[in-house]
């Protein structure tokens, strides 16, 4: 069998900071295989950002330590090449979307402009061909009048129409990689769908395997076949996304799917935060990293920190909390009913109808 795509083990990152070092990526494993999309979720400040911009080394080197681990990309560790092969990397076999397009694009040059030059430095097309590529590219991104519309300067565009103009970029070269950092999370509800079909039909049609990167896990419903959940630096829950969604097997994920806005709830409903903050990465605790804020913690979780291992419901389905683990050293301290015993039904119908949503989408 051919190697994944992208495959990152056990892979650390840390900050140097006044404090200390900052692990902001704790031992991640992440793969994805060839056309897919993965969906990689948690709150902010979990270490998503950190992790995906490391494939293609974009922290500021100063103050960032890449490893130990590895990120192999087409079996090549890319924190092993020189710097000449990951500018090659960057904008040809991957690209990157950024949530804010006003600071990914240049005020002072016209969107043609900047795709021109994004082409001319991935391809050997000649300015003629160059042209029709940008046109072609702004009318398959659903930009009217695209030989009009590549006369303007970013700020004559919508948010919208901006974050089309990015992905018409990033996929001007046909990358085999999208990294989608929280791309849809400046937009209204009805532009966030938009772009996301959008982006769905492409990625299909481009056969590009995406990561997309949220804080919101109902972006990746219907987005995704298989989602990682991230905290304070770790994978703590991995799974198909319609198995994660009917049982989230660790009490944060149940948490992000209670504190996400549910598509068919009324908009009149409360959502329940999380509440607590994440832990201080320069200085961690010993046992799991939610134990804090876990209403259903005991002593173990406190004291040791539970490995990534078989979830109840098996299958590829791993999570990283003792009371969901069947372990001598002391799992189901919870139950595997724990979710239905909060006696709350809201909780339970929102799970099931996201679920649902999962099935009838994925
Ligand atoms: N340049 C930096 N120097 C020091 N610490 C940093 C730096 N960049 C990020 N961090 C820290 O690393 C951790 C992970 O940050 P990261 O941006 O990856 O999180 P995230 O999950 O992507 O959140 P967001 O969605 O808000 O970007 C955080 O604790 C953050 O404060």
């Amino acid at each position: 069998m051919s190697a994944p795509l992208l495959q990152i083990t056990d892979f650390h990152l840390g900050f140097r900071t006044r404090r200390g070092t900052v692990q902001a990526v704790d031992g991640v494993d992440l793969v994805v295989n060839e056309g897919e999309t993965v969906g990689l979720v948690g709150e902010s400040g979990c270490g998503k950002s950190a992790t995906v911009r490391s494939i293609l080394r974009l922290l500021p080197d100063k103050v960032a330590r890449y490893g130990p681990g590895e990120i192999r990309l087409n079996d090549r560790n890319v924190l092993d090449l020189p710097e000449a092969e990951m500018r090659r990397i960057q904008g040809g076999d991957v690209a990157m979307v950024f949530q804010d397009p006003m600071t990914s694009l240049n005020p002072v040059m016209t969107v043609g402009d900047q795709i021109t030059e994004y082409l001319a430095a991935h391809t050997d097309l000649d300015r003629a061909a160059m042209r029709a590529r940008v046109i072609e590219l702004l009318s398959m991104v659903g930009i009217p009048v695209p030989e009009e519309r590549m006369t303007w300067f970013p700020h004559q565009l919508s948010g919208g129409m901006r974050q089309r103009v990015m992905i018409a970029m990033a996929l001007s070269c046909e990358p085999r990689l999208l990294l989608a950092d929280e791309i849809t999370t400046a937009l209204d509800v009805t532009l966030q769908a938009q772009i996301l079909d959008l982006l769905h039909a492409l990625s299909e049609r481009l056969n590009t395997a995406t990561l997309l990167i949220t804080h919101d896990l109902s972006v990746v419903a219907g987005m995704t076949r298989r989602v990682y959940v991230m905290y304070a630096g770790q994978i703590i829950e991995e799974a198909e996304t319609d198995a994660l969604f009917a049982a989230p097997a660790m009490p944060y994920t149940w948490g992000l799917l209670r504190s996400a806005p549910s598509l068919d709830a009324p908009l009149t409903e409360d959502l329940t935060p999380i509440e607590g903050l994440p832990p201080d990465l320069a200085a961690p605790p010993p046992g799991c990293r939610f134990a804090s804020r876990c209403p259903y913690r005991r002593e173990i979780c406190q004291s040791r920190m539970p490995d990534l291992r078989a979830a109840p419901d098996g299958g590829t389905h791993r999570v990283r909390c003792w009371g969901a683990q069947d372990v001598p050293e002391g799992g189901w301290l919870i139950g595997t009913d724990w979710r239905e015993d909060t006696g709350d039904p809201r909780i339970v119908a929102d799970i099931r109808a996201a679920s649902a949503m999962a099935g009838t989408e994925s």
